[in-house]
């Protein structure tokens, strides 16, 4: 594990998560960020193998964030009204990427794939057995998920990269949480709201046909 893995913490990362849906149901954005911003952190101390995954996430908060910090902010505090917002102004490329090649619902899109991974490695990480592979959970996982929107360079660089990844209950201790038991306890109670925001996205995703966007 490379330096700086002391300033991962998992329980910040589901704690931002679990803050995301608020009590009219709407996903809000800055929490959500803040949850993968964290994770972007435990990722970069995995070591620079990993470099072309952080940096695309990077590149992909940074879009949403700059939304936020624009004249528009209001418009992006959730899911629901940046959708609303883009849509209604034409501000989204449905068919090819032209005019809005960053728009938000675009961009928010490759993360909510990604947090359909997130979402089944860490059920993968919490039911495993002590000594499974993290590697063979991380690939099966990406397999099943976001593998299937990605291009074979790219399937093939991620394969390559999580072979490195140590045994599930050395990757559960480094999440400075305790125990590897502690950890597995904490992602049960974490997993249902990342669950649920995940259900609420992809349901307004597709009621307004959003889930193919180039
Ligand atoms: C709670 C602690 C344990 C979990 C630790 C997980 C740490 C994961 C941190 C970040 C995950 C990165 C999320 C990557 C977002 C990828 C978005 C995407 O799909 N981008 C592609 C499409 O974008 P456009 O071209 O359409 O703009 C892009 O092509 C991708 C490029 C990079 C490769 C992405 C591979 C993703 C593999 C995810 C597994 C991460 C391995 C983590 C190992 C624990």
């Amino acid at each position: 594990m490379a330096e700086g893995a002391e300033t991962f913490s998992l329980r910040e990362v589901l704690v931002a998560f679990t803050a995301c849906v608020s009590e009219q149901r709407e996903v809000r954005v800055d929490p959500y960020l803040a949850g993968w911003k964290g994770l972007v952190r435990f990722l970069n101390c995995l070591g620079t193998i990993f470099s072309f995954i952080s940096k695309d996430a990077v590149t992909k908060i940074e879009i949403i964030e700059n939304y936020r910090n624009s004249d528009q902010r209001d418009k992006y505090l959730t899911v629901q009204s940046m959708v609303e917002y883009e849509l209604a102004n034409g501000l989204v490329d449905l068919q090819k990427r032209s005019e809005h090649p960053n728009s938000g619902c675009r961009t928010f899109l490759r993360l909510h794939r990604a947090l359909h991974w997130l979402q089944m490695f860490l059920e993968g990480l919490r039911t495993g057995e002590d000594n499974s592979k993290t590697s063979v959970i991380c690939s099966e996982t990406y397999d099943a998920s976001l593998a299937n929107y990605h291009p074979w360079i790219i399937r093939k660089a991620a394969g390559v990269a999580f072979c490195v990844l140590p045994t599930r209950n050395t990757f559960l201790e480094t999440m400075n949480v305790g125990t590897a038991e502690e950890a597995v306890a904490m992602l049960g109670d974490a997993l249902p709201y990342i669950c649920e925001v995940y259900k609420i996205t992809e349901e307004l995703y597709a009621q307004h046909k959003l889930l193919d966007l180039p």
